[in-house]
């Protein structure tokens, strides 16, 4: 097998939705990374944070209100804190099981922020859900409290909140340093803590940024030679849940651009996968993207499973 240089791109099933369902998820999301250390590809791995993410700011916003001394705690630090606390969990997942298997690796996160364009249209169209799910009812509560909230694919409803595109990605020479030094690195969790270049300083955005984007930024800049996102499904559908629903194994990037047009992929779930598995698979000569299920991985980087986008 050709050692490739892979960005994996973790969706929310990798991590759970509260702590204790993350301190078992990563248990079984370090197998399928280390499958792939294992067979010596060098990965690079980022994150989702949007539970945990909405999860921190509601519980720093009821802090503040019985506390206010404290001071409102900015949406990029609530985005800082996610990174920093998956980061733990998936690193010591990841050092466990490389032990296990008698693998000598160093395995660190790097809190990673991710410049935005302070003019992109995204601040003031709020689209990305974050934190949990809530009934219509619950949903109106909060509207009537002027928060933005919408229907999330068929799941339920969510806060939203604003979500520039990645431009650039502050740490990326650190990140290349470990990488080329042989070591695992987690880095760009939940999208990356997303900064505004103000001269020599960097100022956090109300924002996150989708993972999906900021992973796609991070394997161009990295010259991975695959983005593996991994989810929910082992492949893309066209026609999803409906009549006619047809599973791809390979997709072409003008028909991923086809159907994209046509709707066969959900805002807030699938599309932005497509959107960015095209953005990097046409971004250079031989790079793809491959979507499958996360214990899926090794099976899909061998082309047996999974939806390959080139
Ligand atoms: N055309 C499609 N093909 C496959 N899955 C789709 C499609 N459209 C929407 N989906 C849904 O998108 C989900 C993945 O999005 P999401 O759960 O938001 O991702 P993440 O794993 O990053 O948290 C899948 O589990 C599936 O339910
Ligand atoms: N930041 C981000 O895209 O998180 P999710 O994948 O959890 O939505």
């Amino acid at each position: 097998m050709v050692k490739k240089r892979i960005v994996i791109a973790l969706g929310g099933n990798a991590l759970g939705k509260n702590l204790h369902e993350q301190m078992l998820a990563v248990r079984e999301t370090a197998k399928a990374i280390v499958d792939l250390v294992e067979e010596g590809h060098e990965v690079v791995i980022s994150h989702g944070n949007g539970p945990q993410v909405g999860m921190i700011q509601k519980a720093m916003d009821s802090l503040i209100k019985n506390e206010p001394q404290y001071g409102k705690v900015p949406l990029s630090v609530c985005v800082a804190m996610s990174q920093g606390y998956i980061g733990y969990d998936l690193q010591n997942a990841l050092r466990e099981t490389l032990l296990e298997r008698s693998i000598v690796k160093p395995v660190s996160t790097v809190i990673t922020q991710v410049i935005v364009d302070e003019k992109d249209k995204a601040f003031e169209n709020p689209t990305k859900p974050i934190g949990s799910f809530m009934t219509k009812e619950e949903a109106q509560v909060l509207m009537d409290k002027g928060v933005k909230v919408i229907e999330d694919a068929g799941r339920g409803y969510r806060r939203i909140v604003a979500s520039p595109k990645p431009v650039d990605i502050v740490e990326i020479d650190t990140i290349r340093t470990l990488l080329d030094a042989g070591q695992i690195v987690i880095a760009g969790g939940g999208g990356g803590i997303p900064v505004m270049v103000r001269g020599n300083r960097l100022k956090g955005a109300k924002a996150v940024i989708d993972k999906d984007f900021a992973s796609s930024t991070l394997a161009q800049l990295i010259d991975a030679d695959c983005l593996i996102i991994l989810t929910a499904v082992e492949k893309v559908a066209i026609h999803f849940r409906k009549p006619g629903e047809r599973w791809l194994s390979d997709l072409s990037i003008n028909d991923a651009k086809a159907y994209m047009k046509e709707g066969h992929f959900a805002p807030g779930s699938m599309l932005p996968k497509i959107e960015a598995a095209v953005e990097f698979a046409e971004s250079a000569k031989d790079r793809f993207a491959l979507i499958t299920l996360l214990e899926k991985a090794k099976e899909g980087i061998a082309g047996k499973t999974g939806t390959v986008i080139k």
